[in-house]
Order: C-alpha cells, then sequence, then structure tokens
C-alpha cells in the first residue's frame, strides 16, 4: 500500500527511526481501524521486493517495520530474507490471524484483536504484546494472553485514540497496580508525522 521512512511511534521501538512497508489487505475489521483504506488490497499497486528494499536503502536507519493491513495474510519469506540479506532488521506489527506465522522476525509485535481470533501459534514467538485498550472489559482481555507468552514478552497497553480522554487514565491507574505493563502511547499522532 504505501512505505516511508518515520519514527517508530508505538511499543517498545517507539523513537526509533524505521522504514514501514504497509502492506494491503485485511479481514479482521476492527471497527475503530485508523487504517481502514489498507483493507482492499487490490485497491493498491503491486511493489517489487527489489524496490522495497532499494527504497529502504535510501534512508540511514536500518529497522524495517512490515504492518498493513494485516501483514501475515501474505508470506512474508522472501521480503524478510531480502531485507535481512540488506542489513535490516525485520520487526512486524501483526494481529496474528493468520494460518502461518511467515517471514523471519527481528522483534514481533502482535496486537491481538477480539474481531478474530489469533492463531495462538505466535503466542511463544511474540517479542512484544500490544493491547488496544478501548472499554474496561479489554484490560481482561489483554491479562487472557499473558500466560501464554513468553516470560521475557514486553507487554503494552495503548489507547485506542478516539477514546483517549476517557482510557488513558484508567491505563495509567492500571499500570500503576499492575507494573508488569508498560503505556504505549501512539507517539507519531501527537508528533503529527506518519
Ligand atoms: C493498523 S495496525 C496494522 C497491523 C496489524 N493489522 C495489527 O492490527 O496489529 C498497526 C497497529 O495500530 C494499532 N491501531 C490501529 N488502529 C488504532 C486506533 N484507532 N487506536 C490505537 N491503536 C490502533 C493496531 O492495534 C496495531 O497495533
Ligand atoms: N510512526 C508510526 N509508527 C507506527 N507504529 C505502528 C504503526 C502501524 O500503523 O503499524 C505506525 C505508524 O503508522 N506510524
Ligand atoms: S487487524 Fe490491524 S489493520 Fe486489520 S482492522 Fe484491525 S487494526 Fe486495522
Ligand atoms: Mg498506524
Amino acid at each position: 500500500m504505501e512505505a516511508f521512512y518515520t519514527i517508530q511511534g508505538e511499543g517498545a521501538h517507539t523513537g526509533r527511526a524505521a522504514y514501514f512497508i504497509r502492506l494491503g489487505g485485511c479481514d479482521v475489521g476492527c471497527h475503530w481501524c485508523d487504517v481502514k483504506e489498507s483493507w482492499d488490497a487490490s485497491v493498491h499497486p503491486k511493489l517489487s521486493i527489489d524496490s522495497l528494499v532499494a527504497g529502504a536503502l535510501q534512508y540511514p536507519g536500518r529497522m524495517a517495520v512490515i504492518t498493513g493491513g494485516e501483514p501475515l495474510m501474505h508470506d512474508l519469506t522472501d521480503l524478510t530474507a531480502s531485507l535481512q540479506a540488506a542489513g535490516f532488521r525485520t520487526n512486524i506489527e501483526t494481529s496474528g490471524v493468520c494460518q502461518v506465522v511467515t517471514g523471519s522476525w527481528d522483534w514481533i509485535c502482535f496486537s491481538p484483536k477480539k474481531f478474530k481470533k489469533p492463531n495462538p501459534a505466535i503466542y511463544t514467538q511474540a517479542d512484544e504484546l500490544k493491547v488496544i485498550i478501548y472499554n474496561q472489559s479489554d484490560f481482561a482481555f489483554a491479562e487472557s494472553f499473558a500466560p501464554h507468552l513468553r516470560p521475557d514478552c514486553k507487554l503494552f497497553l495503548q489507547t485506542e485514540w478516539s477514546r483517549s480522554n476517557e482510557m488513558l487514565p484508567r491505563i495509567v491507574e492500571y499500570v500503576k497496580d499492575h507494573p508488569q505493563w508498560q503505556i504505549s502511547l501512539q507517539t507519531h499522532k501527537y508528533l503529527d508525522i506518519p
């Protein structure tokens, strides 16, 4: 769908320069999704892996973030192999909804959704769990994944953007009471960058 060089706004790598590759296609259907234009893959141009890697190499950063849409709808074996061969660290943002987890990953951000169940195969591969808090029941939804993850998996709660005023104070109190969790903010939206 698009590729751009920016600052990772969310999660464990917040604040680091990264080349984002946003792949079209998603059938998870989050009603609050902030990139609904990504859902229909057929309206977006197909780019070759070589051109994506060449685009990334124009910039000094060597972290690539593959997102979407739901990137694991695609076989990411060749894209991640080419990025790693070119010297990039490969990070992914995924809901975990997929038949198989393809690709070679340096960092997996797993962001499960109530709207479609993830494949449990991703649980022990995740380096970071990032749950979007839209309402109070999302805290229990977030906790339901924690026992299945690796002990070193980082745990983040991120407010759904339009619900920040109501949910951020609750997330602050929750993290104070449950310090294994950290707050993730969509800092790129505050910075007004892509
Ligand atoms: C657009 S999604 C694409 C990757 C993948 N489909 C997923 O959901 O993880 C990238 C990240 O943005 C988060 N996100 C999407 N819409 C959001 C919103 N309105 N407020 C906060 N986070 C949002 C998702 O939960 C995910 O962590
Ligand atoms: N700056 C910036 N950071 C991000 N982290 C995850 C994003 C995504 O949409 O997957 C995203 C995004 O869209 N922009
Ligand atoms: S899974 Fe990700 S891309 Fe798909 S609708 Fe949900 S937030 Fe949007
Ligand atoms: Mg985004």
